[in-house]
């Protein structure tokens, strides 16, 4: 490892304050809150139209544009559409075409074929290389931008049924200049655990930093600047929509609250040069031309838009007595089954069956831990659903070795749990409250059994011994009774 890289690790594992708290090198963004609202947004006052959708003319020369993102029929409460109001409408662009070859080499569109029940952790995703490493692929340093610093690590179904998901890891050290990406085949959940993302998209900018999250819906063309070596992690599902949890029986508020959801201003630029688009479509990548900058929505309203959320601000639950609680499904006394989900989580994308996630987003984060007489860490376990778990700093309750940057799957019956120093310091430590602040991990859970990519299996950070180092010394400590039934 460089010296350079793992003073970047050192970085990583530190709580690092969030730019609105240290100096700003860019201007303070706006945003509009509230989870799921119907927004309105003019970046010139009377831009949107008064009263319809589609008058004959809008104000300004601008065109309507519908852009959907449930069916239109489908009920009115999970209906999500936008309506924007731009300089030209996105059809004006050249014939989307198959990107060449020499791009295809993109972990974007890595293919997950390989089946493992193996548990398996990686070490923190390696970062570009900078210029000044003799190493470098240019002399200009690696330039790779977050489209093409994207690998996929692992996946499930199909874009074109429209059912599954896929796990990616971004490692970036470059702006997206006079490009724009457009992901046709579902939304993106991004966790930065490292560098601030600056995000330009049709409805506006978001500033996302680590310990926040991004989504950033299907189809909504974004474009990405990094000021510093940036990495993280990306859910895509293909199907349905990231919602807030059901709460049950916590009432009406806790976990992550609707107001913390930020969303973008409307912000256009009028530029009349050339940009690509690329297009992930159908797990592959076309690019066409634009004229000018698609970023170009004077104003728009609706309930389809990218948002941002940050992760300090999740209420969280937990035991006050005993026992170490996730959550589940509840029976509220006849009143049917509340597809309710783990305690921890911040969002659901739900299959049709009730409690069951496509994907659930779940964080670990600092809390008190007060449950008397009790096994505090996560126990053993082995889950019908898979868990694929990241780390954005500091250390994981359960476990050594767990570094911010790496990730590890727990796959569908694979079993996994405390390792041995966990699990000795739990069963020995004397239980008084105490403040869980080592650090802040999260979980992408799904009802899929994930299939790896030849990259995931094959990266030179996959931790080889990881069964080994964390479980294999685990004693027996088992004491058979005595035969008069007594213990020795
Ligand atoms: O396996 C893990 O480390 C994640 C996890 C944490 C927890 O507190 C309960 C269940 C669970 O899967
Ligand atoms: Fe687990």
């Amino acid at each position: 490892m460089t010296s350079s890289s793992s003073s970047l690790m050192e970085e990583a594992t530190k709580k690092v304050p969030l730019s609105s708290e240290i100096k700003r090198t860019r201007p303070a963004l706006q945003y509009q809150s509230g989870f799921g609202n119907h927004f309105s947004t003019e970046a010139i006052p009377n831009a949107l139209p008064e009263g319809q959708n589609t008058p004959q003319t809008c104000p300004y020369g601008l065109y309507a544009e519908q852009l959907s993102g449930t069916a239109f029929t489908v009920p009115r409460e999970h209906n999500q559409r936008s309506w924007l109001y731009r300089i030209r409408p996105s059809v004006v662009q050249s014939r989307f075409i198959p990107v060449a070859s020499s791009l295809s080499r993109l972990g974007l569109l890595n293919k997950p074929e390989v089946t493992t029940p193996a548990m398996l952790r990686w070490r923190p995703l390696p970062l570009p290389m900078p210029a000044s490493d003799p190493n470098a692929p240019t002399a200009a340093g690696s330039g790779v931008d977050f489209v093409h610093g994207l690998v996929c690590m692992m996946g499930a179904g199909d874009p074109g049924s429209k059912q599954g998901l896929n796990v990616f890891m971004y490692a970036a050290d470059t702006s997206m200049v006079d490009v724009a990406f457009q992901n046709s085949d579902g939304d993106f959940l991004v966790v930065p655990q490292m560098g601030t993302l600056h995000i330009r998209t049709e409805m506006g900018m978001l500033e996302v930093e680590p310990r926040e999250i991004v989504v950033l819906p299907r189809g909504i063309k974004f474009q990405i600047d990094v000021d510093a070596p940036s990495r993280g992690y990306v859910l895509e599902v293909f199907e349905g929509h990231f919602q807030l949890p059901q709460l049950g029986p916590l009432g009406a508020n806790g976990l992550a609250n609707p107001r913390d959801f930020k969303y973008p201003v409307a912000a256009f630029q009028d530029l009349e040069r050339p940009f690509r688009l690329l297009n992930k479509y159908g797990g592959e990548l076309f690019e066409a031309t634009l004229p000018a900058s698609p970023f170009n929505v004077v104003a728009w309203h609706g309930n389809y838009a990218p948002f941002k959320y940050n992760l300090d601000d999740f209420c969280c639950v937990g035991s006050v007595t005993y026992d170490h609680l996730v959550g589940g499904q509840e029976d509220l006394g006849g009143m049917g089954l509340i597809g309710d989900p783990s305690i921890f989580t911040v969002l659901t994308c739900p299959s049709a069956v009730p409690g069951v996630a496509v994907a659930d987003f779940v964080v670990f984060p600092p809390r008190w831990m007060v449950m008397e007489h009790t096994f505090r860490p996560p126990y053993y376990h082995r889950n019908v659903m898979s868990e694929y778990m990241g780390m954005i700093y500091g250390k994981y309750d359960a476990k050594e070795g767990f570094l911010p940057g790496g990730a590890s799957l727990h796959s569908c019956m694979s079993p996994h749990g405390p390792d041995l120093a966990t699990f000795e310091k739990a069963t020995t430590e004397a239980l008084a409250p105490v403040k869980f602040e080592g650090g802040l991990a999260f979980m992408f859970e799904t009802c899929y059994v994930l299939k790896l990519t030849e990259w995931a299996v094959n990266a030179p950070h996959l931790e080889e011994d990881y069964e080994e180092r964390c479980w294999a010394r685990l004693p027996k400590k088992f004491v058979a009774p005595q035969e008069d039934g007594s213990q020795k």
